[in-house]
């Protein structure tokens, strides 16, 4: 009965080609109605765009466009902080409610804690614990436990050498391919070039040689972008989890994150199956750089990954590294160079407080520890502003509501239903951060709030917007990688600053799918003329 129906269903579909699209259409629309007609958001009049009621191919759209980070600032606009964009999905923009979705629950009460979305599953291309992607928070919890010693500012501080010989590196490239030859210089690259050396370094303390070759060897950044557009393009589309599984995504993107492995790792003939006697052999040779790190944080995970094994385990930390600081610093990078081109005064102090520690940026005097004082305010304060106007981490940040359910505003959203928050909306809401929201002005985070208290005294802004942006996310799921960022932009500007006059000929354009990039921005580099 089965087989004849189902043969009857491809005799149709091969004979009656458009009966059968007509079929399919009215099932589709027929379906998305219901949905539509029984939702709670319906009910209690979420405001939003029409097709997003609907369908999620209307968010689709607009990432594959590349400007959904900014129109859903415009939606935000429109319809206000609670906007439903997608059939089972609202978006938030009012930074008071962070906390609601994102605040340190106990991941031990079910009840109300807010997991991650079933679509972070679309980025897990492993059998084994991959932190971004991880929507167990008892996992997750476990390997932020294991991991974040070593990415934390003092872990880090351990390993400023490896920083400093990446910096030499992109220093000798630039004046190589650039200075000497006068031709302009493709800031992403560069930058790109810089964290795929600073990840060897800090890795295995080897020396990857993309900013010495001026190129991309081995299209080795080109993989990282693939697999995150990738990712990014399928993330908002439900269906695609239905349609494969992580063993066919792996399989899809293999080439890629093998080709990242073997260059960053500089071992030439790395495979999965046969590597972990190739890392074990590394990493016993660096026991203080990361790989070593990521290997034992790996075996302390494993019995949570039967399926996985040693050396996938331990490459797929490297790729959560590379994602961060290939895949996302470079383009709030780009952005912080194109700012201090645009506001000189900013140039000219960030360069003068560089002069009153040798012209070097050393980590020691930038971070408090031992009693010392940070040596580079306006710096640091130009590189958190980059990061809040910019935020490459763009997309929404989509959390399951928990069978608590929850109160946004006035509407209550049951459970399984997603709520999101994403970095330029909240990062931009005039409310909370006030009206020149959307200028590039780093005094601000040197300075107090202008009304609010906080233990008896004058709250610091720096306080009050650490405690409304979105940049790094927030809660138990908080980037792990902020620190390894600051560091790299300092370390990367100040190089760049105190060595070179930067004049750009081209301007940077903004480019969103799961990041939102700064492709195209072009500069042309003369050795720094005495002052
Ligand atoms: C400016 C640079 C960066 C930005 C804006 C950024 C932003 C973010 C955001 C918003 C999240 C939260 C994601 C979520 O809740 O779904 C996150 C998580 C994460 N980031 Fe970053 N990141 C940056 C750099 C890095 C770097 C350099 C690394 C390298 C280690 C890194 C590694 C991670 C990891 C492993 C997580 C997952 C943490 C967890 O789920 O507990 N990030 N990042």
């Amino acid at each position: 009965m089965f087989l004849s129906l189902l043969g009857w269903a491809v005799y149709s579909l091969v004979q009656h080609k458009l009966c059968s699209l007509a079929a399919i259409l009215i099932l589709t629309l027929a379906y998305w109605t219901r949905a539509y007609l029984k939702s709670p958001f319906r009910a209690q009049q979420i405001p939003g765009p029409f097709l997003g009621k609907f369908t999620n191919a209307y968010r689709w759209y607009y990432i594959m466009r590349h400007t959904w980070h900014r129109d859903l600032m415009d939606l935000h606009k429109k319809y206000g902080p609670i906007v439903w964009i997608a059939p089972n999905e609202i978006s938030v923009s009012d930074p008071s409610l962070r906390n609601v979705i994102y605040g340190f629950q106990n991941h031990k009460k079910d009840f109300t804690f807010f997991r991650k979305s079933p679509s972070y599953e679309t980025g897990s291309i492993n059998q084994d614990f991959s932190f971004i992607f991880e929507q167990d928070p008892e996992r997750a919890r476990l390997g932020k436990y294991h991991m974040s010693h070593f990415y934390s500012e003092q872990g880090l501080l351990n390993l400023e050498e490896n920083f400093d010989k990446a910096v030499d590196e992109l220093i000798e490239g630039l004046d190589k391919h650039h200075v000497k030859t006068g031709t302009p210089c493709k800031m992403v690259d560069w930058a790109e070039f810089f964290a795929l050396d600073l990840v060897a370094q800090i890795t295995a303390d080897q020396s990857a040689g993309f900013c010495l070759a001026g190129k991309d060897v081995n299209d080795t950044a080109y993989g990282t972008r693939v697999i995150i557009k990738t990712v990014g393009s399928l993330m908002p589309l439900p269906w695609v989890l239905t349609a494969t599984s992580r063993a066919i995504r792996q399989t899809l993107l293999l080439r890629f994150l093998i080709n990242l492995y073997r260059n960053v790792l500089l071992l030439p003939t790395f495979a999965f199956d046969t590597g972990a006697a190739d890392l074990i052999s590394l990493k016993d040779r660096n026991p203080k750089h990361l790989l070593a790190k990521f290997y034992n944080a790996q075996s302390n995970m494993r019995e949570h990954y039967p399926n996985g094994n040693q050396a996938e385990g331990t490459t797929i930390q490297i790729f959560n590294l590379i994602a961060g600081a290939v895949g996302v610093v470079p383009h709030t990078q780009v952005k912080l160079i194109h700012e201090l081109t645009l506001h000189p005064e900013v140039l000219q102090k960030i360069r003068e407080e560089l002069q009153t520690t040798g012209d070097t940026f050393r980590l020691e005097d930038y971070l408090p520890y031992n009693n010392r004082q940070n040596k580079y305010p306006i710096f640091e304060s130009a590189v958190r502003e980059a990061v809040r106007l910019w935020p490459a981490v763009a997309f929404s940040l989509s959390r399951v509501v928990p069978p608590s359910g929850c109160q946004l505003h006035q509407y209550h959203i049951p459970p399984g239903y997603n709520v999101g928050m994403a970095a330029y909306q909240v990062n931009y809401d005039e409310g909370y951060f006030g009206s020149d929201v959307a200028q590039f002005r780093p005094e601000r985070w040197l300075e107090d709030h202008p009304t609010q208290m906080l233990g008896g005294e004058k709250r610091s802004m720096k306080n009050y917007i650490e405690a409304g942006w979105l940049t790094f996310g927030s809660g138990g799921r908080v980037c792990i990688g902020r620190h390894l960022a600051m560091f790299m932009m300092m370390k990367f500007t100040a190089a760049v600053v105190r060595e070179f006059d930067i004049r750009v000929v081209k301007q940077p354009v903004e480019y969103h799918t799961l990041m939102t990039e700064m492709l195209g921005m072009e500069v042309l580099l003369s050795r720094k003329r005495a002052v």
